[in-house]
C-alpha cells in the first residue's frame, strides 16, 4: 500500500448498530514522532520541543514541502473527471461539506488561561523567504503524455531520504499490532515508488476514490470482526468494561506476566523518579506489559498478587513520562478509553494530522480548484465521502497557504474535523445565523458558502484582536452576508436574538488537537477544566436563548469543541438540557463518530446525550472533536383549568406586554429598519451604475 494511501483520511467508521456500545478502534495511524528521543535517558519529551515538532505540516506553514516528482498533468478530460465526482456528490447535499482552518488552529484556536487564546490564522502565513513565494515561480505546464521527472532519483540529501533514515532508526511501537507489521513490511520500499505510482491526477481520481472506498470497507469489516472477538472474550471489571484484548494470536501464549516483569512498588517508583526516571526502553516494556495484563485481568491479573489499581497507576505514570503529559491530564485522557485504546489515542496525538483544505464554493468548484493546484505540483485527493468540498494535500511544490488560489479566496486551510459542526448546523439560504465564537472564521465562511451569500451571519468573537483574522478571511473568501462583531458571547441575546440557528464553537482546552499544540500536555490543570466548563455552560445557555424558539419547525443550536473531555462536552450539554426544557438534542446528521457518553465515572447524563458525536484522532484520523445539535422549540402549554380560563384575559395582556418588552430588548423593529434597508438597496443599485427607484414616502421621511 502506498504512503499516501496509508495516510489518506479514511472513510469514517459507520455508526454502530443501535444498542451497540462504542467500540475501540484497532487501527494504527502512524509512528511516534517522539521516537527520535529514544536514545535519551528520560522518556518524557519536553513540551516545548513537542510543540515545535507538532507545528503544522510544512505545507500548511508556508514552507516548501519536498518536491513532488513529475509534472502535474491536466487536460479537459481530467477536468471532466472532477466534474463527474462533484456531480456525483451533488445529490448527497449536507453530507458533503467542507472543513475549517489551519494546522495549529485546525479548528480554530484554543483557550489558554495566560494568553487568553492561542493559535492564529497567521500561523499559516507564508515565510518571507522569496524562494517560497509561489507568485514568483513559473506555473508548471500541463503535459499529459510524459512523466519524465518521475524517473529522477531524489537527491540523497532530500527530506525524503532524511525521513527514511529517521524511520529506520525508530524503535518499535509501545504496542505493536498487525497493522504495524503490514506497514513496516511495505515501508522499506514504498516512498519513491509511491510518489510515482500513487500520483493523483484528475484523470485517475475517480478510480482511486473507488479503490479507497473498497479498501475502507474491507478495513471496516476487519475492525468489526476484531471487535466481536474482543466482546466475546469479555473484559475486566466494570470500570474497564470494554477493554480490548491486546493482539490476535496472543491467546495461546498468554498464560501469565512476562518473565522478569515485576511491577514496581510506590517506593520503587519514587526512587526511580528521583534517579532521573527509567530509561525509555524499560518504560516501553513496562507499558506493554501493563496493557497486556489489564486487558486480560481475570486471566493474568490474579496471579500477580497486585491490585488492578496498581497496574493502572503505573501505566498512567508511564504514559505521562513517555508522552510528556502532566500526570493529571494523562489520567484524565486515559479514563476516556479502554486500556489498549488509550495507548492508541496517545500515539495518535504524536502524529501530525493530514493537511486539508476546504473549497470555497463562493469562488470556485472543487474540481477546478483541484485542477489548478495539481497544475502547481500539489498532490491531493478528496478527503472522504462525507465532504464534497474537502481536499487532503499530500505533497506540494508551493506553500499551500500562499498560492494564487489561496490568496484569491478559493480555499481555506481547515482541519477536517471543523467541517463537522457546520454540516450538523446545516444553515440554509436567507436565514439569520449567529456564530458566537467565530475567529478566525473557518466555520463562518463555510456557513456563508452554504447559505450562498444570502441571509445574514453575525460572526462574533470576544477577542477583538482575533476578529482581524476573521475579517481578513471573510473578505478573502468573498463572504458578503457576514457582519463581524466583538462581544462576550454571554451578552447574547441581550445584544441581539431571534436567530434561526446558532453555532457555539466554544473556547476549550484543546485536548483534541494535541498533535497541533503539544503545550496542552503540560499546561492544563484541574482548575482550567473547571473554569472552562463553567464558561461553556454559561455560553451554551446564551446560545440557546438567542434563537427564535417560536420559529416554525424549531430553531437549531450546535455546540462543538475541539476537546475530548467529558467536562467540556457531555457535562455541558446535559446541564443545558436541565436548564432549558425547551431544548432537546437531535441527530447531528453526521454519518460517523462515536456516541456521546451517557454514563461516565459515576456521572449519569440524559439518555439523549448519546445523540451527540465524538471524534478521535486514532479512530477517525482527524482532530479530537465533539458535536451536539439542539432543537429549540417553544414549550407546549399545559391544558387550561377553570381558574386559569378565568385569568386568561389578564394573562394574555401581561404576555403581550412582555413580548413587546422582549422585542425592544433584542432591538428588532423591521418597520423602523425599512428606510435604512431601502437606502442600502438604492446605494447598491447606484454602485452598479443604474438608476435607483424613487424613494417610498417612509424612506424619504
Ligand atoms: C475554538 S475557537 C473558534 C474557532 C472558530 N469557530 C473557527 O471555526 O474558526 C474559540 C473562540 O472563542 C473565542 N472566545 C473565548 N471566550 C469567548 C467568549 N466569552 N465569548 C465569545 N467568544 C469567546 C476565542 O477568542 C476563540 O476565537
Amino acid at each position: 500500500m502506498g504512503r499516501r494511501q496509508r495516510n489518506k483520511q479514511p472513510d469514517p467508521e459507520p455508526l454502530p448498530e443501535p444498542g451497540a456500545a462504542a467500540k475501540p478502534s484497532f487501527k494504527k495511524l502512524g509512528k511516534r514522532k517522539a521516537d527520535a528521543d529514544i536514545q535519551s535517558k528520560r522518556p518524557a519529551k519536553k513540551a516545548k520541543e513537542g510543540a515545535a515538532k507538532s507545528k503544522p505540516a510544512a505545507a500548511a506553514k508556508g514552507k516548501k514541502v519536498p518536491e513532488a516528482k513529475g509534472k502535474a498533468k491536466g487536460t479537459a478530460k481530467q477536468a471532466e473527471a472532477w466534474d463527474d465526482e462533484d456531480e456525483g456528490n451533488a445529490g448527497s447535499g449536507e453530507g458533503w461539506e467542507d472543513v475549517d482552518d489551519d494546522a495549529k488552529m485546525a479548528d480554530g484556536p484554543t483557550f489558554d488561561d495566560d494568553e487568553g487564546l492561542i493559535g492564529d490564522l497567521d500561523e499559516f502565513d507564508v515565510d518571507d523567504d522569496a524562494d517560497d513565494d509561489p507568485l514568483r515561480r513559473p506555473t508548471q505546464e500541463l503535459d499529459l503524455g510524459s512523466d519524465e521527472s518521475d524517473d529522477e532519483p531524489a537527491p540523497p540529501t532530500s527530506r525524503r531520504a532524511a525521513k527514511k533514515a529517521k524511520k529506520a532508526a525508530r524503535p518499535p511501537k509501545v504496542i505493536p499490532t498487525a497493522s504495524d507489521a503490514s506497514s513496516s513490511s511495505s515501508s522499506s520500499d514504498d516512498d519513491d515508488e509511491d510518489a510515482a505510482a500513487d500520483r493523483v491526477t484528475a484523470a485517475n481520481f475517480a478510480a482511486r476514490s473507488r479503490a479507497l472506498d473498497a479498501q475502507a470497507a474491507a478495513d471496516a469489516a476487519l475492525d468489526r470482526a476484531e471487535l466481536q472477538r474482543a466482546d466475546a472474550d469479555g473484559a475486566g471489571d466494570e470500570e474497564f468494561a470494554g477493554a480490548d484484548e491486546m493482539e490476535e494470536g496472543e491467546d495461546e501464549v498468554d498464560t501469565g506476566v512476562a518473565e522478569g516483569f515485576v511491577l514496581p512498588t510506590a517506593e520503587e517508583r519514587a526512587a526511580e523518579r528521583a534517579a532521573g526516571g527509567p530509561d525509555v526502553a524499560a518504560v516501553q516494556r513496562r507499558m506493554r506489559e501493563c496493557v497486556r495484563v489489564l486487558g486480560r485481568w481475570r486471566a493474568l491479573g490474579a496471579g500477580t498478587g497486585r491490585a488492578r489499581a496498581e497496574f493502572v497507576e503505573q501505566l498512567v505514570a508511564d504514559i505521562a513520562s513517555y508522552y510528556g503529559y502532566n500526570d493529571f491530564l494523562a489520567e484524565k485522557l486515559f479514563q476516556l478509553f479502554p486500556v489498549a485504546e488509550a495507548i492508541e489515542f496517545f500515539e495518535a496525538n504524536e502524529v501530525p494530522r493530514p493537511v486539508t483544505i476546504r473549497t470555497n464554493t463562493l469562488r470556485t468548484r472543487r474540481r477546478d480548484l483541484a485542477q489548478a493546484l495539481i497544475n502547481r505540483g500539489v498532490t491531493l485527493e478528496p478527503i472522504g465521502k462525507w465532504t464534497n468540498v474537502g481536499l487532503q494535500v499530500f505533497e506540494s511544490n508551493v506553500p499551500i497557504g500562499a498560492t494564487p488560489e489561496y490568496l484569491a479566496g478559493q480555499y481555506m486551510l481547515q482541519a477536517a474535523s471543523s467541517f463537522l459542526p457546520v454540516i450538523a448546523l446545516a444553515p440554509q439560504p436567507n436565514e439569520r445565523v449567529l456564530d458566537m465564537a467565530s475567529s478566525p472564521g473557518g466555520k463562518t465562511t463555510h456557513m456563508a458558502a452554504l447559505m450562498q451569500n444570502t441571509g445574514i451571519i453575525f460572526a462574533n468573537d470576544a477577542s477583538k484582536v482575533r476578529t482581524k483574522s476573521l475579517t481578513a478571511n471573510v473578505h478573502r473568501l468573498g463572504c458578503k452576508n457576514v457582519v463581524v462583531c466583538s462581544y462576550d458571547g454571554r451578552e447574547f441575546p441581550k445584544v441581539m436574538g431571534g436567530f434561526d440557528r446558532v453555532l457555539l464553537d466554544a473556547p476549550c482546552s484543546g485536548t483534541g488537537v494535541i498533535s497541533k499544540d503539544a503545550s496542552v500536555k503540560i499546561n492544563k490543570s484541574e482548575r482550567d477544566f473547571a473554569l472552562l466548563s463553567h464558561l461553556q455552560k454559561q455560553l451554551i445557555l446564551c446560545a440557546l436563548d438567542s434563537v427564535n424558539a417560536g420559529r416554525a419547525g424549531g430553531a437549531y443550536v450546535v455546540y462543538s469543541t475541539c476537546s475530548v473531555t467529558v467536562d467540556e462536552n457531555e457535562a455541558v450539554v446535559d446541564y443545558a438540557l436541565r436548564k432549558r426544557p425547551g431544548a432537546r438534542l437531535v441527530e447531528t446528521g453526521l454519518a460517523f463518530g462515536r456516541e456521546g457518553f451517557t454514563r461516565f465515572r459515576g456521572k449519569t447524563f440524559d439518555e439523549s446525550v448519546k445523540l451527540t458525536r465524538r471524534f478521535y484522532p486514532h479512530a477517525h484520523n482527524m482532530d479530537g472533536f465533539f458535536v451536539a445539535k439542539f432543537k429549540v422549540e417553544r414549550r407546549a402549554k399545559a391544558a387550561p383549568t377553570a381558574d386559569a380560563e378565568a385569568d386568561a384575559p389578564v394573562k394574555a395582556k401581561a404576555k403581550a406586554v412582555e413580548a413587546e418588552a422582549s422585542l425592544e430588548e433584542v432591538g428588532f423593529d423591521e418597520e423602523a429598519d425599512k428606510p435604512y434597508l431601502e437606502d442600502a438597496k438604492r446605494r447598491r443599485i447606484k454602485a452598479k451604475g443604474l438608476r435607483p427607484p424613487r424613494r417610498t414616502v417612509e424612506a424619504a421621511a
